[in-house]
């Protein structure tokens, strides 16, 4: 019998492109082709680095049973009509250094690819990652000048989780069953929220004592250092794949989760013209929504703090590239 392919042709599949294929662009693309959610091209400026992972990757497509596609790559041309764009390349930080250390090495990095993604791909949602995020997530807007609502950071969700699983870890209990809010800059000056966060419902507080809770806050601004003193090469890489992976998701199936997002603030929380996380729906229009929670005195004074050092850095990041 003669099989006709051309009626077997796939319908267009969703297109994810990867800009860094390092620790967390290569888990990225793990993450994204394993759960069958888009075809993935991968793009990095060491040759051979793009294409080898992706090789790698596809051989394992008939043991994971998914059908997406990973292409590695040096040229900006393949990439061209994502739908989404993931920036994760730069420098990450070794132990001594902070993310704010990396700012002009990653400004110049960051404003060059955001510029050749958005070339071949105007109509995509743009999510960045490299550090320090909320700076880098400012920039790659003014390079791209996209709509606000389609460029965006990741960070919230990845500090969340981490003060989800320490909420778990020392309470011996599913992480399944806690939630955690961590808004504010991606740095020592984030903004974790106790009172947004519960186990099924119930808040913290009637389960754990200030000082637990003061503790736990205190490791989660410190974790990514903590893993970064631990690894010594570099940061963390899985956590932050899995977050980008579920603000991915929500984006390209359209699921408006309500996730912490580096999102651009237009007199949300009393702030303008600055990219810092807050609880966003993200949809397929990319943030569809900001919603403004109902914050105290402390935490609302402690977002405009954290909003203060990161505008500071963006004024430095535009003029280390010579953006007005
Ligand atoms: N926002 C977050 O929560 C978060 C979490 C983890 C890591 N990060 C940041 O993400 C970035 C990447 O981290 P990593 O662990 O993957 O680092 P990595 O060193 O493993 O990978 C970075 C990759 O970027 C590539 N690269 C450098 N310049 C490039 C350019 N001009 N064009 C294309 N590729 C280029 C490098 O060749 C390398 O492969 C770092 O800045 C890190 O601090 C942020
Ligand atoms: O800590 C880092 O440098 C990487 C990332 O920002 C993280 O929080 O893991």
């Amino acid at each position: 019998m003669t099989v006709s392919y051309d009626s077997l042709l796939p319908c267009q599949s969703l297109r994810v492109a990867i800009i860094g294929a390092g620790n967390v662009g290569r888990t990225l693309a793990q993450r994204i082709v394993e759960k069958d959610l888009a075809d993935v091209v991968l793009l990095d400026v060491v040759e051979g680095l793009p294409q080898g992972i992706a090789l790698d990757l596809m051989e394992a497509q008939g043991l994971e049973y998914h059908n997406c596609e990973v292409v590695g790559t040096n040229n900006y041309e393949e990439t061209a009509g994502a739908d989404l764009v993931v920036i994760t390349a730069g420098r990450a930080r070794t132990p001594g250094i902070s993310r704010d250390d990396l700012l002009a090495i990653n400004a110049k990095i960051v404003a060059d690819v955001a510029e050749k993604a958005y070339k071949y791909s105007p109509n995509a949602i743009f999510m960045v990652i490299t550090n320090p995020l909320d700076v880098m997530t400012y920039l790659t807007r003014k390079v791209t000048g996209l709509p606000p609502q389609r460029v965006m950071g990741m960070a919230g969700v990845l500090d969340s989780s981490r003060l989800q699983t320490f909420i778990a870890m020392e309470l011996g209990i599913s992480t399944a069953n806690v939630t955690a809010m961590v808004l504010g800059g991606h740095g020592d000056l984030m903004v974790p929220l106790p009172n947004y966060c519960t186990v099924n419902g119930i808040p913290i507080t009637e389960l754990l004592d200030s000082p637990t809770i003061n503790r736990l806050i205190e490791r989660t601004r410190n974790g990514g250092a903590e893993v970064v003193k631990l690894l010594k090469t570099g940061g963390a890489y899985y956590a932050p794949a899995s977050a980008a992976y579920i603000m991915i998701e929500s984006i390209l199936r359209d699921q408006s989760r309500l996730l912490p997002t580096a999102a651009y603030l237009q007199g949300e929380y009393g702030l303008n013209d600055i990219y810092i996380g807050v609880p966003c729906f993200l949809s397929c229009r990319g943030v569809k929504k900001i919603l403004e929670i109902k914050l105290s005195n402390n935490e609302q004074e402690a977002l405009h703090i954290s909003a203060n050092s990161v505008r500071k850095n963006v004024h430095f990041a535009l003029e280390s590239v010579g953006i007005k």
